[in-house]
């Protein structure tokens, strides 16, 4: 079989500025292409356009940093065929390898090594029928479980959600985050407080380091 490619739109090294790896030099490897349209997407401008690479032309780029982590996001990297065996070569280099997914394209065949950060789509963002819920067996007590949250409405539909789901013993952590400008991060963080919610807060650390900029 022919070497697989995928469709790139950038590959950068930063601090990684979500999840419970935050902080962490990580690079980022992020995949062209979305069928979502999240209300609130920063990166939407990576549906269209890239560069198509080779899997060797992906890990030869990902090592010139020479660092540790590899955090694999887009655009919807799920929706690219060659993705589960560019996670799982990323994995054989030996890297600590991250997912970044909306959950709205089956998980099954991703590599049991990578940590997946699972967004599960709120109401607010306009896409939360897109939610493949069946994804939640694909979960390991590594991998995480992600809210974007843009109202108290949203709020409450993750708190029943990780109630029904039983969602914090599922996995690592489930994490809430603000939509970045639509609600006052101050306010959510009152919320889980006032509620004792068994969640990890978090705000975008990069957009806080280096505004909304492309590459970071
Ligand atoms: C750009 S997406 C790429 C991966 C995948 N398509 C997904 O949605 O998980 C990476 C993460 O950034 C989050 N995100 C995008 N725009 C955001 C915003 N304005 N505020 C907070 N988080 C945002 C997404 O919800 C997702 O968890
Ligand atoms: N620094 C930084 N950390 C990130 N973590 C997840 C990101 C993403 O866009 O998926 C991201 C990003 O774009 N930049
Ligand atoms: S699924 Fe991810 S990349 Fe796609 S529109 Fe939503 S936030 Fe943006
Ligand atoms: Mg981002």
């Amino acid at each position: 079989m022919s070497e697989p490619s995928v469709k790139i739109t950038e590959i950068f090294y930063s601090l990684q500025g979500e999840s419970n790896t935050v902080g962490l030099p990580t690079v980022f490897v992020r995949l062209t292409g979305c069928p979502l349209r999240c209300g609130y997407c920063d990166s939407e401008y990576a549906f269209y356009g890239g560069e198509r690479m080779s899997l060797q032309q992906v890990l030869a780029k990902v090592a010139s940093y020479r660092a540790r982590y590899i955090c694999v996001t887009g655009g919807e990297p799920m929706a690219q065929p060659g993705t589960p065996e560019l996670l799982s070569r990323l994995c054989d280099e030996g890297y600590q390898v991250s997912l970044e997914t909306s959950g709205a394209i089956a998980l099954d065949n991703v590599d049991t090594r990578v940590v997946k950060v699972m967004d599960l789509k709120t109401p607010g963002s306009g896409e939360s029928h897109r939610n493949l819920w069946q994804n939640l067996e694909h979960l390991s007590g590594r991998d995480q479980i992600k809210f974007v949250i843009c109202s108290r409405e949203d709020y409450d539909w993750a708190r029943l959600k990780m109630d029904e789901h039983k969602l914090a013993e599922r996995v690592a952590d489930v994490l809430v985050s603000p939509s970045f400008g639509e609600i006052e991060p101050r306010d959510l963080a009152d919320w889980v407080v006032d509620d004792n919610l068994p969640v990890r807060f978090q705000l975008q650390l990069h957009k806080l380091l280096w505004d909304d900029t492309p590459g970071h």
